[in-house]
């Protein structure tokens, strides 16, 4: 276990901008450069129905909406909120025990849920992801073939007032190239990796010269 703990991300998007995407290729990055426990992505809970393909517990843990109001009212979530119709939600204890055993957490959460999560932890880093423009955000969600064109027309309806709150957050990246977007988001994470390294090192001198009498 480290004496370093980890780093908290935030990475928020209007519905498919590429956050997803681009979370799985810098894990799968990481990976691939021997380094494969440093990261995580906090596995939310939804009251969603699953999408083909995916797996309860792996993309997300689904619920239905007794079992997660009463999980919210026991205070089991770091943040929750109503995004489309659907209550999602970030287990308190999970993101804990993760950030104390020194790695990363990124929570893929929309702005609401962001709001909660600087108000309980101001150490933490946020990220906003842009598409290039609205056009290509509609193709990406056809294209990615898992909503009916209702839920598409519901998600880009929503998306002008989702992409108005990109002030809230520390960082952009207006996901063009991919590669280049993930690029961005693997110098933001390791940028914020030294730097939490540095100032915890820095602390042990302190405290060590602080008690060495
Ligand atoms: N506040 C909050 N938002 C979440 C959470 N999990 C997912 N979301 C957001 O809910 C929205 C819809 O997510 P999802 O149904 O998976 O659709 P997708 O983002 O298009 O793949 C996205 O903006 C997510 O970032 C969570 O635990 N808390
Ligand atoms: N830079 C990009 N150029 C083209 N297509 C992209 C790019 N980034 C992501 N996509 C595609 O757009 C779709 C939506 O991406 P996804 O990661 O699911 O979005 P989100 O998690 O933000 O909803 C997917 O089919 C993905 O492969």
């Amino acid at each position: 276990m480290s004496n370093v703990s980890g780093n908290l991300f935030v990475v928020a998007a209007p519905s498919g901008a590429g956050k997803s995407s681009m979370i799985s290729a810098l894990l799968k990055r990481q990976k691939e450069r021997g380094n494969p426990d440093s990261m995580q992505v906090s596995v939310s809970t939804t009251t969603r129905a699953p999408r083909p393909g995916e797996v309860d517990g792996v993309h997300y843990h689904f619920v239905d909406e007794a079992t997660f109001l009463e999980q919210a009212e026991a205070g089991e979530f770091y943040e929750w909120a109503k995004v489309f119709d659907y209550y999602y939600g970030t287990s308190k204890t999970v993101i804990e025990k993760t950030l104390a055993s020194g790695v990363d957490v990124f929570l893929d959460i929309d702005w609401q849920g962001t709001r909660q999560v600087k108000a309980a932890y101001p150490g933490v880093h946020t990220i906003f992801i842009l598409p290039p423009s609205t056009a290509e955000l509609e193709r990406r969600l056809r294209d990615r073939g898992q909503d009916s064109d209702e839920v598409i027309a519901k998600r880009m309806a929503k998306a002008q007032s989702e992409m108005s709150h990109y002030g809230d957050f520390s960082y952009l990246i207006v996901n063009k190239d991919f590669e280049e977007s993930v690029d961005n988001l693997e110098h933001i994470v390791l940028a914020q990796r030294l730097r939490r390294a540095k100032q915890q090192i820095r602390h042990q001198d302190i405290l060590q010269e602080l008690l060495a009498e």
